[in-house]
């Protein structure tokens, strides 16, 4: 690709047949596919720099290093009502790469139940587990063995391909806690069984972890893997900010794209021969979509923005996993390290603590019985879409005195107890919230709510988390090494005092999906139809997380890749 830092570097008499509106995970994908057909010329435009300045995207421990730096773009939720009225902060990547350069690199395809409802919802096969599967390979090599990576015993590599873009692999560290959590899985089978490989379509047990990590211990992205391998048909221009799509003439064939390089410079346009695609994420693209006078037309209208199309659904069912800090006291051996001297090491070898983001090596899925309190005592429904499908995940961060390495807010913790840190999360939440305007500046933030607690049910299965978290711990493995919960603390066990936890901590898993959602060719709500065109527009689709109907069992980094690949192989039929 042909990097541009500037609006003004731009070659003049191009004509670009698709200009891509984000560089992102799934905009990545979709400019390199199209690229590979020699007679398109393609034009990304990011708003942020290249991944390649910013030198912690390239060492997974330092993942922690990247929010809130201005390769974030800081978002904060407006307050929660389900959170007592707390603000937090939602990162989101800016940057080439997006959210993928700066992620905990988790591997996760989700389950089969999550892509099998999505095709049902959206009423198109492709979207089904069995469909998809050949393009979430086709964007995935399987790294082989090196030092820290290991396929023995971690890994099915019968279901992996080793053709694909992105390194995964079974990156892993030597700590005593990874033998626990084993022996975890045999004393404790029934809640807690051993999981080959959480990608194989039915994730629920203990697995090993397997990351976007390639075999120089390297973070993997569409930035690394993509962008940076495809030719000169081409042109990235960074440090640029789509302010809106526009139609060419007066209709809805929304083919030009206006842009500038911030608030106070003039602003440019350019004309798509064929197409736009809108990759700003789950935050960005309804923005761009709703500044471009596609959205709800009374609220358009209370801001000032005139209506082209009007579709209340934009922005609209915004919806991300809501978690919980854990801390468990612990003698165990803390995973702490001096980071300078950890980061010459992985300099200097490619070894040590930072070859891994979190510092421990697990991911831990479970499935709620069908008797569990939230249903049989509380009357809500099961959220999760299937039996292959888990409720809650809990990942693992460190084991240590400091505060939890998480880029989540977190509570004050407290100091010389050693813990063991991590996450609980309820992977399906039904409480809904919305990205909207309150201003026709397109360079303002927009209003971000997610509603995070405002379902009881979501707090009800919170609750079983943690009870569950406790129940894990209660192994007999752990009887002489992990002693006591201390957030939540030991005594906090009833609904209630779990809820009042659960409130002040609770915090976003970063998951976002659904704020431009697809759905049927003719259905009465979404924003997308199933082959990712805005619904009543021409020459403009969508292709990012926020086109996804609901919230899969797992991280969304691998879903993006794998509808990335299945709408770039539509869109290239399409012009082929
Ligand atoms: C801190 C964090 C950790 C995560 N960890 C994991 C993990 O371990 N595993 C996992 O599977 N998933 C993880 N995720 C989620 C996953 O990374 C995202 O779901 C996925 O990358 C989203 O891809 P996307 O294409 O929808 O958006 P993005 O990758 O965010 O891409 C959107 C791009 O559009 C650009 N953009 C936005 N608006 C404009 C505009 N107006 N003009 C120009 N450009 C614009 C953005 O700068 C960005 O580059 C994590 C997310 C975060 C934030």
């Amino acid at each position: 690709a042909v990097l541009f830092k500037k609006p003004e570097d731009l070659p003049d008499n191009t004509h670009y047949d698709f200009i891509i509106a984000g560089g992102g995970t799934g905009g990545a994908v979709v400019a390199s596919r199209l690229a590979e057909n020699s007679r398109f010329n393609i034009l990304v435009i990011e708003a942020g720099p290249s991944n390649e300045d910013v030198f912690a995207t390239r060492v997974p421990g330092l993942d922690n290093e990247l929010p809130r730096t201005h390769v974030d773009w800081n978002y904060t939720l407006i307050p929660q009502v389900g959170l007592k009225g707390r603000s937090t902060a939602y990162t989101r990547g800016r940057m080439l790469g997006g959210c993928g350069s700066h992620n905990g690199m988790v591997y996760t395809r989700c389950s089969r139940d999550d892509w099998d409802l999505w095709a049902s919802i959206v009423g198109f096969d492709a979207f089904s587990w069995d469909r998809i599967l050949p393009f979430i390979l086709k964007a995935e090599v399987l790294t082989s063995d090196s030092e820290n990576q290991t396929e023995q015993g971690h890994i099915d590599p019968s279901i992996h391909s080793r053709t694909g873009k992105v390194s995964t692999s079974a990156a892993y560290s030597v700590h005593p806690f990874n033998d626990m959590l084993i022996e975890t899985t045999k004393e404790l089978s029934d809640e807690f069984p051993f999981k080959l490989d959480m990608n194989d379509g039915s994730p629920i047990g203990i697995a090993w972890n397997q990351f976007t990590i390639d075999r120089h211990a390297e973070r993997s992205s569409s930035a690394t893997a993509y962008l940076a391998k495809t030719g000169n048909n081409v042109h990235v221009l960074v440090n640029t900010y789509v302010t809106r799509v526009l139609p060419v003439g007066r209709g809805t064939d929304f083919r030009t794209v206006e842009f500038a390089a911030d608030a106070t410079s003039p602003k440019m346009k350019l004309t798509a021969r064929k197409e736009v695609i809108v990759a700003g994420g789950v935050i960005g693209t309804p923005q761009i979509l709703l500044n471009s006078g596609i959205g709800s037309q009374e609220e358009l209208e209370a801001v000032g923005i005139p209506t082209i199309v009007n579709n209340p659904s934009v922005g609209k069912n915004f919806t991300d996993q809501v978690s919980a800090l854990m801390l468990m006291e612990t003698t165990i051996q803390d995973t702490d390290f001096d980071r300078d001297a950890a980061l010459a090491e992985w300099n200097e070898t490619r070894t040590g603590p930072l070859v891994l983001p979190n510092h421990l090596n697990h991911i831990v899925y479970v499935r709620l019985p069908e008797d569990a309190p939230p249903f049989s005592q509380g009357g809500f429904s099961d959220p999760a879409p299937g039996k292959d499908s888990p409720h809650i995940e809990f990942v693992f961060s460190q084991i240590s005195t400091h505060p939890p390495a998480t880029v989540v807010d977190v509570p004050p913790t407290p100091s010389d107890i050693t813990t063991i840190q991590f996450l609980a999360v309820n992977l399906h939440p039904v409480s809904r919230g919305s990205v909207s305007l309150n201003t026709s500046d397109p360079f303002a933030h927009p209003v971000v709510d997610l509603g995070l607690l405002s379902e009881d049910q979501d707090i009800a299965i919170l609750r079983e988390a943690i009870r569950s978290a406790r129940r894990m711990y209660s192994a007999p493995v752990f009887k002489d090494s992990v002693s006591e919960s201390i957030l939540p603390a030991a005594n906090v066990t009833s609904d209630e005092d779990l809820d009042a936890y659960l409130r002040t901590v609770a915090s976003p898993f970063l998951h976002g999906v659904g704020s431009a959602a697809m759905s049927r060719q003719n259905a009465s709500w979404g924003v997308v139809n199933p082959d990712f065109r805005v619904k009543g527009t021409r020459g403009l689709r969508v292709v990012d997380a926020s086109i996804f109907p609901t919230v899969p069992s797992g991280h969304t980094q691998v879903p993006v890749y794998g509808i990335a690949e299945l709408a770039s192989a539509l869109i290239a039929g399409a012009w082929g």
